[in-house]
């Protein structure tokens, strides 16, 4: 019997596994899909640790998770697109499809979004999920259902460096090398950029990242905002700056820096969450006459998108997974993300198996001291 095993948060820290049904087709478009996969995002952990982000408030039970892709095995009477046995990654937010932004084609904005393991809805560490069949994306045979999960940090990189409009020959820095930073220097590399500078505080999380897709490097100082951009700069042999600054860590002091470090009539994109309110070198902003964008989630053309980047070889999820858990070490795992020993750690679904290895290669000492110097990155 197939189980619909779910990681339920109670409360923070408080973590438990419970049966629950298996959930029914309530539309005649919607699909059941079995989850293989699913990712431990920073704002999975965040939840866990403090029950909430922002606004979103952990008030109930919630089941954790929302990076997934699973096997159809159910299709509603109206479903064309998908089969039972297809293999999907899966969007996890679903749109009104009424509202203003979902009508101007940016459903990502949409107030009434129901997103998975955002409070109040139910994530996917979970035996099955249903899903209207248009957000469960079929994978090409040469991606596999571990890639799959990586596809929702992907499209949120994939929106981010879009947002920015990278173009070909343009220089990026990315501040922050956690997954979605990471992944944002990827996808720049995809659209062109032929320098993409890699930032953090953890020198082992840039050395991670010189072997994967950055070009060059730079471990943040505890300097003033304008001397560590100044440094960046000369460093990374930028000239008059980078066309293109994206925040992918959420921390004050790189969000500052970053307006430092971007040139005359450049574009900058607040991809990290952090604070709610930090201060902003405004006067740089408008004497630069910089474009700044912020990037929330992904949305058209984004999940597509990132399955084609990863299906042609032109960025590569693979390299950030750690390892493969069992659905019972779940737990475990959210302890490892927490600690930062790993970039990516996968949860098998309740009804997969797996032999639990784990590489947590990631420079524990360095960590250590990233740790010690106050980073978390997260949400
Ligand atoms: N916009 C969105 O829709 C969206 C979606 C998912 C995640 N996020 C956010 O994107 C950010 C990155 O996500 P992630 O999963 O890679 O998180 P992460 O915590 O793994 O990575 C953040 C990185 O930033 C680094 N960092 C911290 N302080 C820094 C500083 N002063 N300068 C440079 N680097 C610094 C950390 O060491 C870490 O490596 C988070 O803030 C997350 O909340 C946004
Ligand atoms: O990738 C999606 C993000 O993790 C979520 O939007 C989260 O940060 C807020 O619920």
């Amino acid at each position: 019997m197939a189980s619909n095993l779910s990681f339920i948060l109670n409360k923070p820290n408080d973590v438990s596994f419970e049966e629950r049904p298996v959930p029914k087709l309530q539309h005649a478009h919607d699909v059941l899909v079995a989850i293989n996969y699913t990712g431990i995002c920073g704002s999975d952990v965040h939840y866990w640790q403090h029950g909430a982000i922002g606004h979103f408030v952990v008030k109930d039970p919630m089941v954790l998770g929302h990076e997934s892709a699973g096997t159809v095995v159910e299709v509603g009477s109206a479903v064309k697109t998908l089969r039972k046995g297809d293999r999907i990654a899966l969007e996890p937010g679903y749109p009104c499809r009424r509202c203003a932004p979902c009508l101007s084609g940016h459903y990502n904005l949409c107030p009434d979004m129901v997103f998975a393991a955002t409070p109040p809805y139910h994530g996917t560490l979970t035996g099955f999920w249903t899903a209207p069949s248009d957000f469960c994306y079929k994978l090409p045979d040469n991606v596999s259902l571990q890639e799959g999960a990586l596809i929702e940090p992907l499209a949120v990189a994939v929106h981010i460096v879009k947002q920015a409009r990278v173009q070909p020959g343009q220089s990026v820095v990315v501040m922050g090398a956690g997954p979605v930073g990471l992944l944002c220097g990827a996808v720049a590399r995809a659209f062109g950029a032929t320098k993409v500078v890699a930032v953090d505080i953890v020198q082992g999380k840039l050395d991670f990242a010189r072997g994967y897709a950055a070009t060059h490097t730079y471990l943040s100082q505890r300097v003033s905002a304008e001397e560590n951009g100044r440094r960046l700069v000369a460093e990374a042999d930028l000239g008059g700056g980078a066309d293109v600054v994206i925040d992918a860590s959420g921390a004050g002091p790189s969000i500052q820096a970053s307006l430092h470090v971007v040139r005359m009539g450049g574009t900058y994109v607040q991809g990290g969450m952090g604070k709610a309110d930090i201060s902003f070198p405004i006067m740089a902003l408008c004497l630069k006459e910089v474009t700044a964008r912020g990037s929330f989630r992904y949305g058209s053309g984004d999940y597509k998108l990132a399955i084609e980047l990863v299906a042609a070889g032109k960025v590569d999820v693979k390299a950030l997974v750690n390892g493969v858990v069992p659905f019972k070490d779940a737990e475990e795992a959210f302890k490892k993300v927490k600690e930062g020993q790993v970039i990516k750690i996968l949860i098998a679904g309740p009804n997969e198996k797996v032999d639990g290895a784990m590489d947590t290669s990631v420079d524990e000492k360095k960590l250590k001291e990233a740790k010690a110097a106050g980073s978390t990155g997260c949400c």
